[in-house]
């Protein structure tokens, strides 16, 4: 019997507010047509999404959904309608073809005080309205990787309580977010194996994905060697031939041997 087909590496780009909007447009077309043309999308081997600001949603899912793009929001309201100036709920969101919905960020948490009640409520919010929170965990400051695997598994299971459905996890860990280098290979595949081992071990999750973003670019992924499931990728993805180089670290399948 032939080996079941590995699991597609999945790659999330966060354009948070870098971007103009023409700028996120431009960039969506380069994207479409690398999506189009590379053959670990075409294969099926890599999935991509992308989370433009919210104005960009609907124009960008024009350009990149026909190539197979999954598109999401960085944000996602606690409530699904009602008086909640400034927020956009998820109903809309699903309306508009989004299939993720991130929550989490540790901007959001630094910035914006957002703490594990609210995230907690949006993932609810997102898994409620069919869209799949990338659900982003890890700890402050640096941290030995087992000490950091603990807490970062802790963290999960204390969002994710009493939910269910497939999520992405996306490991961040604070400190290395924005940094000129990603955590260690070491490090990273300590936290992603053991947030692999929860999810295995807690069903309700079945068909989620763990993914580490924090300064990640190319040469990453070569050095994870399959320890994490994806990428969530930020200013490293602004130059559009860096997701072309990531991609190429991915190995399509073999064509099949003609008799
Ligand atoms: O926060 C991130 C993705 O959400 C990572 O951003 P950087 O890759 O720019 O550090």
């Amino acid at each position: 019997m032939p080996a079941p087909a590995p699991s597609p590496v999945l790659l999330g780009v966060s354009l948070k507010m870098y971007f103009g909007h023409h700028q996120t447009l431009n960039w969506s077309r380069r994207i479409a047509a690398l999506a189009e043309r590379h053959p670990a999308v075409t294969s099926g081997a890599a999935r991509l999404f992308v989370l433009p600001t919210f104005p960009a949603l609907v124009p960008a899912t024009g350009i990149l959904a026909p190539y197979g793009v999954a598109l999401g929001a960085q944000d996602i309201a606690t409530e699904d309608s009602g008086p909640y100036t400034g927020e956009v709920g998820g109903p809309v969101l699903k309306e508009i073809g989004c299939r993720y919905a991130e929550v989490g960020h540790a901007e959001r948490r630094r910035l914006y005080g957002e703490g594990d009640t609210v995230v907690a409520a949006k993932t609810a919010a997102a898994l409620r309205n069919g869209l799949t929170p990338v659900l982003c965990v890890g700890e402050r400051d640096a941290a030995d990787p087992a000490d950091a695997a603990s807490r970062t598994v802790a963290e999960a299971e204390r969002l994710l309580g009493g939910l269910s459905g497939a999520v992405v996890l996306a490991y961040e860990p604070q400190w290395a977010i924005g940094a000129p280098e990603p955590a260690s290979a070491d490090h990273i595949a300590t936290v992603c194996t053991a947030l692999r081992g929860w999810l295995d071990s807690h069903p309700r999750h079945a068909g989620s994905t763990v993914i580490y973003g924090g300064s990640a670019g190319p040469g990453l992924l070569t050095r994870l060697a399959g320890t994490a499931e994806g990428l969530f990728l930020g200013r490293f993805a602004h130059d559009p031939a860096n997701v072309g180089a990531i991609l190429d670290e991915i190995r399509s399948p073999a064509p099949a041997a003609v008799a």
